[in-house]
């Protein structure tokens, strides 16, 4: 078992270093990363994914190649081109509304992205950030480049849906925070608040959990990351390998946020496309990715608080 700490190239949703601990169990190695403000009982999804990933494996594919969207940080507009382009991607995902910024940074930033992709898609992420009367006015703005989908526009289900029945069509919804973060995730299919839900498999408790959501949803599924190392980023892979259907791009493009990982053949895509692969963990680069002793004791103090609380027995 080692703790991880690893600094972000770009600040992403204002985090600049990505922790957590990996471990190994009899069907191989896995991640466990709950964001750091995530409480005690929110941890313990994420650490059932980790433990059924490290004990059960993942589930088998159904796809070996896995298309991706690329990640547009809350950068500026100049930098759009260059990432845009880094990431070889037909798809991208935009993050709006971030906090300090205004309609005219949304509009500067996803106008770069259309520019950088003239025949690709663009999707935007708000993380929840606007108001319906924001979304509205925002999502009305931002159609004229061509919009596949916003991401969470506005914080609850309701919301959601009551923007999607103003929107009336004009540009597709997709819950994320409404489903990894909700008392209760099938509220979004219940209140017709979404055309697409974003599955993550640390934050839904595991690669069997998201597959029994998605067909209860009965919605188009993207899976995405949490941020994380190509142990974490595999486990997200395999999941969209396995689901039945995957019509869109997957936000799995985030090993490029990340300055190293765990493996010399990290989980990137070439030409937009994951190759459904083992991420296998190299001793060297393990040790090198090893948090100091304090972050250490915060994240071990932490696994056993979450574990006990949840009476769960770690690999
Ligand atoms: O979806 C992607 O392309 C990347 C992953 C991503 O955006 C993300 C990563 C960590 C936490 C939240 C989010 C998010 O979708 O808001
Ligand atoms: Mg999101």
């Amino acid at each position: 078992m080692i703790v991880f700490d690893i600094p972000l190239l770009v600040p992403f949703r204002g985090v600049t270093r990505r922790q957590g601990i990996l471990f190994e169990g009899e069907a191989g190695w896995a991640e466990w990363s709950p964001f750091r403000e995530y409480g005690d009982e929110e941890a313990a999804s994420w650490l059932r994914a980790s433990v059924a990933a490290a004990r059960e494996g993942h589930p088998e594919p159904l796809r070996d190649h896995v298309a991706v969207n690329g990640i547009i940080p809350a950068i500026g507009p100049a930098e759009v081109a260059r990432r845009a382009a880094e990431s070889g991607c037909r798809t991208l995902k935009v993050k709006v509304a971030a906090p300090g910024e205004g309609l005219d940074d949304d509009v500067a930033r996803v106008a770069a992205a259309r520019a950088a992709l003239p025949g690709g898609a663009i999707r935007v992420d708000a993380n929840g950030a606007w108001t319906p009367d924001r979304a509205e006015e925002a999502i009305r703005e931002l159609a004229q480049f061509g919009l596949e989908y916003v991401e969470q526009p506005c914080a609850s289900a309701e919301e959601l849906a009551e923007l999607r029945r103003r929107l009336d069509g004009m540009v597709a919804i997709a819950a994320d925070e409404s489903i990894r973060r909700a008392a209760d995730p099938l509220r979004v299919r219940d209140l017709g608040a979404a055309d697409v839900v974003v599955l993550k498999v640390q934050p839904l408790g595991g690669a069997a959990a998201c597959l029994d959501l998605a067909e209860r949803l009965g919605l188009p599924v993207v899976v995405s990351s949490a941020v994380e190392t190509s142990v974490g980023l595999e486990a997200g892979l395999r999941l969209a390998a396995a689901l039945p259907e995957l019509p869109f791009a997957c936000g799995l493009e985030t090993g490029r946020l990340l300055a190293r990982d765990v493996t010399a053949h990290p989980l990137l895509p070439a030409a937009g496309q994951i190759e459904v692969r083992p991420a296998h963990v190299d001793a060297d680069l393990l040790a090198a990715c090893r948090a100091d002793a304090r972050t250490e004791r915060w994240w071990l103090d932490r696994l056993h608080r979450v574990a006990a609380a949840a009476g769960m027995e770690l690999p």
